[in-house]
This record gives C-alpha cells, sequence and structure tokens, in this order.
C-alpha cells in the first residue's frame, strides 16, 4: 500500500499539484487520470522519489519514504519496478539482458538462477522463444511485454506505469491493460498507472483518481465513474462520442 499526504510541488513559482492526498492500495491497479499538463507525471515522479515534493508525504507500507535516510530509500527503491513510456529499453541489449539487468544490478543471485527468474517473467508476460532478440527486432507490444517483466523481474512489491498503451493499436493496448493487472493481483503488487486512455480506466481502473490543474477532484472506481456529478470529470470522461453514447443508451430519455 502506498499512502500519498498532502503532496505540493511547484515550478518557477508555478504551483503544479497543490496538495494531494490518496490510498493505493496492494493488489490492486490504481489510475492516476487527468487531462494533459495536470500533473500527473510530476506526482509519479514524486511519488517514486525522481522529484521531491515541497511539501507531503509518500508512505511505502506505512515506511515514511520522503524523510528515510539513504538507507531505507535504497531498500525501497529495490523494491519498485518501472514500465517507461515506450517501453525504454536498452537498444544495444537483447531482450534477455534487458530483463536481467535489475537482477544484475540489484542482486548477488548466481547466473543459472538469474536466467531461471527472466525465463519465469518472460512466459508470465507471454514471451517465448525472443531471449536472444533486439528491441528493434520486436513489435511495440512485445516491447511493452519486455518492459512489464523486467519491472517484475526483481519480484517488485510496487509497479509504477507511466502511460503503458501509448503507441498501440485498441486491442494490444488492452491485452497490456489486462496483462498489468493480472500481474497485480497474481503477485499482490501495488499498481500505480498514470494514464489518460478511458478505455484503460473502463477495462483495469480499480481505483482511480483524477487530476485536474493540479488538484484531485474526484476518486473512485470504474464502476461508478460514469455516474459521477463532477463536471470536471465528465468533460474529461465523456469527450470522446463513443463514451457519450455509451451514456445516452444507460440513461434513456
Ligand atoms: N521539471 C519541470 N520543470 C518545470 N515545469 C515542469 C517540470 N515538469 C513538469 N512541469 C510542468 O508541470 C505541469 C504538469 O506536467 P505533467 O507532465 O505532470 O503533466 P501530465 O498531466 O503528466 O501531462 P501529460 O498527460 O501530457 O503527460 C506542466 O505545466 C509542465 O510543464
Amino acid at each position: 500500500m502506498i499512502e500519498i499526504d498532502n503532496i505540493k510541488k511547484s515550478f518557477d513559482g508555478k504551483e503544479v499539484l497543490k496538495g494531494i492526498s490518496g490510498v493505493f492500495e496492494k493488489g490492486k491497479t490504481n489510475l492516476i487520470i487527468g487531462a494533459s499538463g495536470t500533473g500527473k507525471s510530476v506526482l509519479l515522479k514524486c511519488i517514486v522519489g525522481l522529484i521531491k515534493p515541497d511539501e507531503g508525504t509518500v508512505f511505502y507500507d506505512n515506511r515514511d519514504f520522503t524523510n528515510a535516510d539513504r538507507n531505507l530509500k535504497t531498500d525501497i527503491r529495490r523494491e519498485i519496478g518501472m514500465l517507461f513510456q515506450g517501453g525504454a529499453l536498452f537498444d544495444s541489449k537483447n531482450v534477455e539482458q534487458n530483463v536481467i539487468f535489475p537482477l544484475n544490478v540489484l542482486t548477488q543471485m548466481p547466473l543459472d538462477e538469474k536466467l531461471d527468474r527472466v525465463n519465469f517473467c518472460l512466459q508470465r508476460v507471454g514471451l517465448e522463444n525472443v531471449n536472444k532478440k533486439m528491441p528493434s527486432e520486436i513489435s511495440g507490444g512485445m516491447k511493452k511485454r519486455v518492459g512489464i517483466a523486467r519491472a517484475i523481474v526483481n519480484n517488485s512489491s510496487y509497479l509504477f506505469c507511466d502511460e503503458p498503451n501509448s503507441g498501440l493499436d485498441p486491442q494490444t493496448a488492452i491485452t497490456i491493460d489486462n496483462l498489468i493487472k493480472e500481474i497485480t493481483e497474481e503477485f499482490n503488487i501495488t499498481t500505480i498507472v498514470v494514464t489518460h486512455d478511458m478505455n484503460s480506466v473502463m477495462e483495469i481502473g480499480d481505483y482511480v483518481m483524477f487530476l485536474h490543474e493540479g488538484l484531485k477532484v474526484w476518486e473512485g472506481s470504474d464502476q461508478n465513474i460514469m455516474k459521477s456529478q463532477v463536471k470536471e470529470l465528465n468533460d474529461f470522461v465523456f469527450a470522446n462520442k463513443m463514451m457519450r453514447t455509451v451514456r445516452n443508451e444507460e440513461t434513456p430519455g
């Protein structure tokens, strides 16, 4: 479980995050959504420690990460897996070398154990017999799968995904979303996904935090997002024609 308490961040006098609090539960796919420029990525960076918030605290399973000493910060960082936008694989390394990388950096495991773990993770994300392929030789969807395998290879307790299905066709995007959700449940991971994709919300949104201009203006599940009375959220949810059609069909007249 990750808890954030009153996170604030400004850049050059412009307040980007205006005091955001919330709880992201273990074994759940937690989504941070909102329009472009509303502070989603900055919030995610504050949570993982890439940006220091001006105010507020981030707790990882009740451990204060924001004010932690170097040792505790390192311990918590070892438990984090990240799926970056676009996969962010090392182009000069093959699939196996990409996935083994965190184990080389973070553990003293013997090589055969590392390879077993790499193969287990690759198999879990649906990739077999691609160990020696280079990133340039595999599709966008496969790259995301490799990115997911790499993010969980060190038995991560926390998984962060920044726009995990950007650049994918709708069907592949749904497959990747569902893979993230399945892995989250299977390994009891606390997962936070930043997205502005309503398909992802409806597909995997166990918990959804909606940001608008640096504030959390709504939180809930994919079940009740359609019934929200918050104008900013409705403008976001029903921005596309398909969602408006769904709403009109659910509320005739
Ligand atoms: N390092 C930085 N220095 C200055 N301003 C920044 C920095 N990082 C982000 N910002 C500003 O913070 C605001 C929020 O940016 P952020 O990237 O969090 O938006 P977002 O909601 O993730 O948008 P998108 O969906 O387009 O990725 C933007 O106005 C951005 O220009």
